[in-house]
């Protein structure tokens, strides 16, 4: 019989998000950038091209830019990631006794590698880590495996994906129901995930494949026909070709097409960021009123009993099959 998976004081789950600045300022946005920018895994130019253009060109315009725009998603305490990530953690705790349940960021604070090094001091002997993003990519969760791949002196398992998860489907799904019961339901809804250079694709990353079946679960556990959804990719970042259709684009074909009311969800992003309150509940809700249209935004599932539930659930497999 596999042990109660909660009397494991020698076992911790490390949920780990992206990482964001300390505070919302240029010169902390830019440490946080230098760091993020820097690795291979997210950008893989030549180091000798890229260190120089990122430090000396990129960073220096960008921090100033981006800086304000964190200021205006800011909370009482911190960056929405970063509150977002923090409560999720406490709340998933809760359906843990003997498990100690802690989050990390890759990027920034507090660092997974000091995270893995003081859960060693402590006599944890193995931790399963859980990278927050339900898609599998190269340039986020095989950073992730990175660092937990250096972790001396820890048994460390890695969560691949959690993309198709019957559980988290079904959470996602709740929280958009209980948007459209609250506000009405939109005349179409737009699953919008954060994009990705084509040629990363084009060389077997299955973030995209990934995307286009989570959005396809979603919109089939809420009984959608294919007319009344769509799936787009935003945040763009640099001058190459990324994953298409491109969020902005979609809205503006969206409303030439007459919809006026137009749900949009996240579900690449397991809490609130940057990315989702600054670009597309304020700059994309912008543009899609000038449209003629109201956009609704529909939350991550930041640190919400379902979203807590559900990652649980998809621990305890992990935890029972690792024994
Ligand atoms: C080459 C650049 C980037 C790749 C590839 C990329 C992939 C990627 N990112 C996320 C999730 C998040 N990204 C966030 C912010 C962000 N992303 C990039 C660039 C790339 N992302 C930048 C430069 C930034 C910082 C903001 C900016 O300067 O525009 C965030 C939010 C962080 C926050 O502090 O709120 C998340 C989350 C995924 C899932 C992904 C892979 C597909
Ligand atoms: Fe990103
Ligand atoms: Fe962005």
């Amino acid at each position: 019989m596999p042990m109660d998976i909660n009397e494991k004081p020698d076992t911790a789950i490390v949920v780990v998000n992206l990482g964001t600045p300390d505070a919302p300022t240029a010169p902390a946005v830019r440490r946080y950038l230098d760091e993020f920018l820097s690795d291979r895994r997210v950008v893989s130019l030549p180091r000798w091209l890229w260190l120089p253009l990122l430090r000396g060109v990129i960073l220096p315009l960008r921090a100033p830019k981006v800086a304000p725009k964190y200021a205006s998603v800011w909370m009482e305490g911190g960056s929405p990631l970063a509150v977002h990530t923090r409560g999720l953690a406490v709340r998933m705790q809760e359906e843990f006794d003997g498990v100690r349940v802690l989050h990390a960021m890759r990027y920034g604070n507090p660092s997974l590698a000091s995270v893995l090094a003081q859960l060693r001091e402590d006599g944890v002997r193995r931790a399963l880590v859980l990278p927050l993003y339900p898609q599998y990519s190269t340039t986020t969760t095989a950073a992730v495996g990175d660092v937990a791949a250096r972790a001396d002196g820890l048994q460390v398992r890695l969560l691949n994906d959690y993309h198709a998860d019957a559980g988290w489907v079904e959470a996602v799904a709740a929280s958009i129901r209980t948007h459209r019961e609250r506000h009405g339901s939109g005349e179409h809804l737009l699953f919008s995930f954060h994009g990705l250079p084509q040629r990363v694709a084009d060389a077997g990353d299955p973030y995209p494949r990934q995307c286009e079946a989570s959005a396809a679960a979603i919109a089939a556990a809420l009984g959608l026909s294919p007319e009344e959804w769509s799936l787009s990719y935003q945040s763009r970042f640099g001058r190459e070709r990324w994953l298409e259709p491109a969020t902005d684009a979609t809205l503006d074909a969206l409303a030439e097409r007459g919809v006026r009311t137009l749900d949009v969800v996240a579900p690449g992003f397991a809490a609130d960021c940057l990315e989702t309150l600054e670009e597309v509940a304020i700059m994309l809700a912008e543009q899609f009123h000038e449209r003629g249209g109201t956009l609704r935004y529909i939350p991550c599932l930041n640190d919400s009993p379902g979203h807590a539930r559900a990652l649980a659930a998809i621990a305890r497999r992990e935890l029972t099959a690792w024994s």
